[in-house]
């Protein structure tokens, strides 16, 4: 008797179904009986059905957790599989400028058929079960079948067992490793509500902001990147030592000091992608707990501004004595209003500390976090305190050595006779590194023109060359006499006293 795959997986379920009657039968059924028959049923199924079969599902049995299984099948079977499917899908990615073919995926309801070694592997996609379709659901498992989430199902003839488990399915996550490995975009992870739930959404990340470009203290950028390389290469002494593998940094300084741009630098010079978290969209700290642990390993998570979120500490100095009453302990709990201030979330510091350095933050590896503020005198000292933040560092205003280090990077000069007077004037004022750039930013007239000698120089003629360091010159002249207008203004401004 040759039965195909989809009928023994029917025989099977209606086997099981037959067995699920008999288990609910009526009380004054023998028990015995009902025993023997529920349990019979899977039996004849298994003995006659030659197929077994492995069940992916996009999330963990928590649900908390992504399946990282399930990605790797996707990506296989993408890559491997689709000839022979008849319905697909296909996407264009965002950075469809770098990748501009649309990306063909399998659809759902799909079944492909793999040859492996000369197995056959059937696989299908099953579509996430729709809510309230008013249809009576009978199911095994436990939980709301309702809500269950999109599958795949590989079904293999049963003498392939030990080919499936020990060298199949290890060669899917080895080859989706590799495709990863080389297809590899950073990405920049936001997260947004959805029918009232978070979720993350993605764009492909290019920061253009390197290390060296970094305007700020020489010595104080080489510690940060001495730190930076031994996290990353740290693996081993964390584990050594028992600590989870992740790192907690605190930026702070006045806006316009770098901050956001040394996020940039640290997921270019790492490789890692990053999640910015809008804990103001974050309804309570099992929504934060699933954002979290949606994340993968190797990133960068991002709460910026983290004293501007409008925060209520309920057990600030006036509320500790309450707390504790209440048995609090006096532990923080930061309520943050969600937007439309009509619904309170019920984030709190210490769900929020819990995944930064508590039990959750153990699960995944490789993990930065970092708080921004440009204030960092008004943050929970709980937040603060050294060894939850392994790093504070201080992004502060424009002084001599940064300025010469933007010059360099905007200008491309390295001396100049307006260099004293700039470095006096910033010396006595407080103009913060973007302002300084501002400044010397090259314009749109500029550009071309430097543009059409550098196409010219090819050439390579004396006079194209030469017109070239006097367009560069004129600019660099321009540009640095633009920002001593600015800081002498700023020196009046400062040296003013406020009106009354
Ligand atoms: N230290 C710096 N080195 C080089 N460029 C800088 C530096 N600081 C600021 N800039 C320039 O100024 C722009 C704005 O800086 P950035 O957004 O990083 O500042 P920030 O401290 O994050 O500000 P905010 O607190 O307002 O978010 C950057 O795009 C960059 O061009």
């Amino acid at each position: 008797m040759a039965l195909s795959v989809e009928k023994w997986v029917g025989f099977g379920s209606a086997m099981a179904g037959f067995g699920l009657l008999w288990s609910r039968m009526p009380e004054h059924v023998h028990e015995e009986t009902r025993y023997i028959i529920s349990s019979l049923a899977p039996m004849v199924m298994s003995y006659f059905n030659p197929y077994e079969q492995i069940t992916i599902s996009e999330y963990g049995e928590e649900r908390f957790q992504r399946n990282k299984m399930f990605d790797a099948v996707s990506t296989y079977l993408t890559s491997t599989c689709l000839d022979g499917a008849r319905k697909l899908k296909a996407e264009l990615r965002h950075n469809s400028k770098d990748d501009p073919l649309p990306r063909i995926i399998m659809d759902e309801d799909q079944e492909v058929v793999d040859n492996f070694d000369g197995a056959r592997m059937w696989w299908r996609l099953y579509p996430r079960s729709a809510k309230n379709l008013g249809r009576t659901v009978i199911s095994y498992l436990p939980g709301d079948v309702d809500d269950e989430p999109r599958r795949y199902r590989l079904v293999f003839h049963k003498r392939h067992r030990q080919l499936v488990l020990d060298t199949y399915l290890p060669r899917v996550v080895d080859q989706w490793r590799e495709l990863i490995a080389k297809n590899r975009q950073r990405t920049l992870f936001t997260n947004y509500v959805v029918d009232g739930k978070s979720n993350w959404s993605s764009v492909p990340f290019n920061p253009p902001a390197k290390f060296d470009m970094l305007a700020m203290d020489h010595a104080k950028k080489t510690e940060i990147l001495n730190d930076l390389r031994s996290f990353r290469e740290g693996k081993e002494n964390h584990s050594k030592v028992g600590k989870a593998w992740k790192r907690g940094y605190l930026l702070h300084g006045p806006p316009g000091t770098g901050k956001s741009t040394m996020i940039g630098a640290m997921a270019n010079f790492l490789d890692y992608d990053v999640y910015d978290l809008d804990l103001t969209s974050v309804k309570d700290n099992s929504e934060l707990r699933k954002l979290f642990l949606d994340t993968t390993d190797k990133s960068i998570i991002v709460i910026e501004d983290i004293d501007a979120i409008e925060v209520e500490l309920t057990t600030n100095r006036k509320d500790k004595k309450a707390a504790n009453e209440d048995g609090n302990n006096g532990k923080h709990h930061v309520v943050v209003e969600l937007s439309n201030n009509t619904e309170k979330s019920k984030v709190t510091l210490s769900g929020l500390l819990g995944f930064v350095d508590g039990l959750w933050s153990a699960c995944g590896s490789e993990r930065i976090f970092v708080f921004t503020t440009n204030h960092v005198d008004r943050l929970d000292p709980a937040l603060t305190r050294r060894g939850r933040m392994d790093s504070h560092i201080e992004l502060s205003y424009c002084r001599f050595e940064a300025f010469k280090m933007l010059a360099k990077t905007y200008l491309d000069i390295t001396e100049h006779s307006q260099f004293d007077e700039i470095g006096r004037l910033l010396e006595e004022t407080n103009t913060t590194p973007a302002e300084v750039a501002y400044n010397l930013m090259p314009f749109g007239k500029r550009d071309s023109e430097i543009d059409r000698l550098l196409d010219e120089i090819d050439g390579a003629s004396a006079d194209v060359a030469n017109n070239l360091t006097r367009v560069k010159k004129r600019d660099a002249d321009n540009c640095l006499a633009g920002l001593l207008e600015t800081l002498k203004k700023a020196k009046l401004e400062y040296a003013t006293p406020p009106m009354d």
